[in-house]
Order: C-alpha cells, then structure tokens, then sequence
C-alpha cells in the first residue's frame, strides 16, 4: 500500500465526485449499449435467417439503430466528461502541489535532481491523471457491465450465465496475476527510470565543457545509453504483460462462449432460464455472443491493474519532493504571522544573537553562534573559512532556512513574521544569481514592475553596467539560459542592479566575487559597495576577497568549524 503522504496525493488525482459521476453515467452507458447492440444484432439476423414476417423484426431493427446510436453518443460523452474531470482535477492537482512545493523551495528541494525533480513535476503529476481514466473508471464500468451481463445471460442459459461468471473471474485473477508477474516490476520501473534519463541527459548537456575538457565525455554517453536500454527494456516488458493480459482475456472469452454452446444446445426448445423457459435459437445465439462484448468491456481490468501500479508509483514519487508538511528545517509562518508594524527606515536595524541553521537531513548545523547588528548606512565585511556557514546564514536570513537563536528585524522576532515580510526588507544576491533566458529589461523588472526605461538604464549605470549594455544593444539585449551569454561579473552587477530597484533595506551580497579574476574581484567588489552604499541601507558583504577599509564601516570573521 502507498504511504500516507502518497495516498494524500492519490486523494488530490482523483476528481471529486460531481465532476467524475457523469463520465462515469456515460461510460456505463455506453458499455451497456456496446453490449446490446451485439445481442440484439445476434438475435435480429439468427431470427431474420428464419424468415418470419416482418412485423417480428421491427422491433429489434429499430433497436439495432437505437443501440448503435446510443452507444457512440455515450462514448463520446463519456470521453468528453471524464476527460474534462480528469483535466479540470490535474489542474487542482498541479496547484496543490505548487502550493506545497514553495514553502519547501529552494533548500528543501536541493537533494533531488533538477531532470528528476522536473519529470517528477511534469510527467509523474500527468501519469496520476491515469488514475481516474485508467483505474477507477474502467474499474467500475467493467465490474457493472459484467454483472449485468451475467443476470442477462443467467435469465436466458442459467448455466451459460454461471459460465461466464467463471470465465470473467478467472480472467480478471489469471490476467492480473500473469501481467504482475510479467511487468510489476517494469511498471514500478518506468517513472524513475524516466527521472534518471532526464538527470543523466541534463547533467551532459551542461556540463558539457568540463566533460570534454577531462575526456570525460564517452563514460558518461555510455551511462546514458545504459539507462536508455533499461528503460527500453521495462517499455517493451510492459507491453508484453499488455500483450499477455490481452491473450488471457480472448482465452476466457472463447471458454465462455463454448460453454455457453455446450450448455445452451441441450436447452433448445425446451428448459431455458426464467427469461426463456422455451429457449428457441436466436435466443441461444444471443447467449452464445454476448460474452464477447462482455469481454472486450472487461479486457480493461488486467489493464487498469498495470496503470494502478504506474499511478502508485508516481504518487510515490511526487510524495517524496511535495511532503505534507515541509521538513522541520524549512520555516513555515506561524498562524496569525504579523506584518511590519510602520517603521522609520533610518532606524531600521537587523540583529543576530547566538543564530544558527541547518541544513534539511542534517545532524550538524550548517552556521552557528553568529551574533551581529545591521544599521542603515552599515557596510559589513562577513569573512570566514569555506565551509564556516556564511551562505548558510544568508539563507537564514531570507529566511530559506529556519534559525535558531534570535534574528530580530525592526525589533520584531523574524519567526513572527510573514515570511514574504522578511524578504520585503532583507534582500539576497545570490553567489551565482539566477537570471532568466530573457532580455536585460525583464531580467530588471520582475524586481520593479513599475520601472521606467530611464530607471532601469540608470540603475545599469550604477552597477558599471551602461556600456556593455549599450554595445549590446541596449535593454532588449538577451543575458541566455541561466545567464549564459553574460559573464559572472556581469551577472552579479545585473544582479545587484534588481535588488537596488527592489530597494530592500538589508541587502545581501553572497561571494560576489565566486566566479571572477582577482583583478576583477576588486573592481567588482568597490563597485558593488560603492552602488550599494546608502544612508538607507545595510549591506552585508559575503567575500572571500579583501575588501578595503575606505568601502566597509566594519568586519566580521566567522571562525573555522571542523
Ligand atoms: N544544500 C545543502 N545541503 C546540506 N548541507 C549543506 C548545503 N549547503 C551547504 N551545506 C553545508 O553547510 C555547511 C556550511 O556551508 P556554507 O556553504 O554555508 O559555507 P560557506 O562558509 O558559505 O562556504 P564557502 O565560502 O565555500 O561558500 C557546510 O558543512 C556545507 O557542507
């Protein structure tokens, strides 16, 4: 059985009851008709081969019409409902598990794989659609259809409708068995298989240079092919339980069928069911054929059988990136969160006494004991050992990660406050910034929606930006996917230039210099101060990079931690 966070995602798939019944109806209906069109059609030519008058054949003429029409109309409907629940539902669902995927983002995501955690997202949240579709539905029509079939056919043949009672079980039990023997573990198999095969081929095409650099390169193709066979392999292993499922389903159809002859021909003219004490042919013909419509209806048992062990899986699998409830590391607001109260921003101070964060997973904290204060006009320098925690405070601080100790913004408790709060007044520039594959322009406003052209090439010049901005081609200029066509400086300074329209109070600049030359560092370094620098603002100055005395108003080391 699927965990209780799994089965929290199953419940979320499943459409709510006003949006499924009506497919449900139709495709009922619809198997129903399939069903009685091949009776009534069995009965309309074994009888007309009789050659009565006929006023005997109107009926069933009509009824051939009737069932025919019905039968598609239903289908159609039953498509149109049950895919229209099914969608409206998938959409409910990727909201739900947007809502529950933020809190948790970004450090609660960090273990997963992007390709995974993409195809999680994607393809896994489509397969659940799967399960309204492909499980429950054509559970309940199969099951509904038969039993219905069974009464008929036991009013007709009583022994013919006991037959085909057996037949049916058998095939759904032996069907569902042989396929699970054949293909579980390929069903099981797929969706993570699929994950690695997006991981392994996103991790390729970006590391691309450093794999070809290392002659690197042939490995990690033949890993990838590997993983291309396995999931080949586990396709055509599901195809093949598919294939047996089909074969053990037209087995148990013709068995019903014979029984059907071998029990209904000793019957003729005399001892037929409740509905045909006379049993005459076309009523035989009709008990004789029916079973091959039931089964058609019925093939889709093994079938929904396989996808509910696929739908399982993904649910599984969506469970593990979206928990419930985010993992304890990974700040949640409380109830009744406060906003700021009013606050004069030259008063406006950040402090830090004894705070610390882990990391999700982790038994060691990834900072400890910082204590430091943040006033307007401030300019800290935050050195430290590699590993000492200083990016780990930054996303403290942002509250990405939960701390411990005190981190009291404008003299409030940071737990107390909404987190959207927090980060309206402690802005973060981060050590490889994102920037999205778009121009310069959108890059700065998603910061300032209301900027104008003029604030945005103002703030490039600020940043030391104007130029190449220009020689690009001005704001329209595209930076590339991740900032591909931008260097780290540049990117850093398109970065910087963001958080001073976004105008936070606190800003955050974490390694800056992670990705440039020294020369370059120092440039950077000086210019990110000196745009920074405001009688309105703190900056805290995450560098490896000495900084000189003239650009800061104080420094803080943090110590090794073994
Ligand atoms: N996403 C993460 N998940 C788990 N542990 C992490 C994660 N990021 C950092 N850590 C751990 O937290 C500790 C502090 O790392 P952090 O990156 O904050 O150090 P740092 O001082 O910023 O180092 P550097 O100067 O090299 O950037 C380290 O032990 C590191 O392994």
């Amino acid at each position: 059985m699927p965990g209780a966070a799994a089965r929290d995602v199953l419940r979320l798939a499943q459409p709510r009851p006003r949006w499924f019944t009506p497919g449900l109806i139709a495709g009922i209906g619809s198997a129903v008709m399939a069903v009685a069109l091949l009776a009534c059609s069995a009965w309309l030519i074994t009888r007309a081969a009789e050659m009565p008058s006929l006023a005997f054949l109107g009926l069933a003429v009509v009824g051939v019409r009737a069932f025919a029409i019905f039968r598609s109309v239903l289908r159609y409907l039953e498509r149109l409902t049950s895919h229209d629940a099914a969608f409206r539902q998938l959409a409910e669902l990727r909201l739900g598990i947007f809502r529950r995927i933020v809190p948790v983002a970004p450090a609660g995501l960090a273990s997963t794989g992007r390709g995974d955690l993409l195809t999680r997202l994607v393809r896994d949240v489509d397969d659940l659609q799967d399960l309204p579709l492909r499980v429950v539905q054509p559970l309940l029509v199969a099951a509904l259809t038969a039993l219905l079939s069974v009464i008929g056919i036991w009013l007709i043949v009583p022994a013919a409708g006991l037959t085909l009672l057996v037949c049916l079980l058998l095939a759904a039990v032996l069907g569902t068995i042989l396929s699970g023997r054949l293909a579980a573990t390929a069903d099981r198999e797929l969706a993570p298989l699929r994950g690695a095969l997006a991981d392994e081929v996103l991790e390729v095409i970006e590391n691309l240079d450093v794999l070809t650099a290392f002659d690197a390169l042939s490995p990690r193709l033949a890993q990838l092919a590997r993983t291309d066979a396995r999931l080949r392999r586990a396709t055509l292993r599901r195809s093949v339980g598919v294939g047996v499922q089909s074969a053990v389903v037209s087995l148990f159809a013709g068995l019903a069928t014979l029984g059907a002859l071998y029990f209904g021909i000793p019957a003729l003219g005399t001892g037929g069911g409740l509905l045909s004490p006379n049993l005459l042919a076309p009523t035989l013909v009709v008990a004789v054929l029916v079973p091959m419509a039931v089964f058609e209806v019925f093939g889709m048992i093994p079938l929904a059988a396989s996808a509910w062990r696929q739908v399982r899986v993904s649910a599984r699998r969506v469970a593990d990136v979206v928990p419930a409830s985010p993992p304890a590391e990974i700040p949640v607001d409380i109830e009744n969160s406060l906003a700021l109260p009013e606050y004069d921003r030259d008063e406006f101070v950040l402090e830090l006494t004894d705070v610390g964060a882990h990391w999700p997973g982790q038994t060691e904290p990834g900072v400890a004991g910082v204590s430091l204060r943040l006033a307007p006009g401030d300019r800290v320098h935050l050195a430290g050992p590699s590993g000492a925690g200083k990016t780990t405070l930054a996303q403290a601080l942002v509250r990405f990660l939960d701390y411990t100790g005190s981190y009291r913004l404008g003299g409030v408790e940071a737990r107390l406050l909404a987190q959207t709060e927090v980060r309206r007044m402690v802005g973060l520039c981060e050590q490889r910034p994102w920037l999205f594959d778009d121009s310069i322009r959108q890059n700065l406003l998603f910061a300032r929606d209301t900027a104008t052209d003029a604030e945005l090439l103002a703030v490039l010049a600020r940043v030391g930006l104007a130029d190449w901005a220009a020689q690009r081609g001005g704001l329209n200029a595209r930076v590339g996917e991740r900032g591909a066509l931008v260097s780290g400086g540049q990117a850093q300074r398109i970065a910087l230039a963001r958080a001073l329209l976004a105008d936070f109070p606190v800003l955050i600049v974490d390694e800056p210099t992670a990705n440039v030359d020294t020369a370059g560092a120092d440039a950077l370094v000086r210019d990110i101060l000196t745009a920074a620098a405001d009688a309105h603002r703190a900056v805290l100055l995450i560098s490896h990079t000495p900084v000189p005395d003239d650009l800061i108003t104080s420094r803080v080391t943090m110590p090794f931690r073994g």
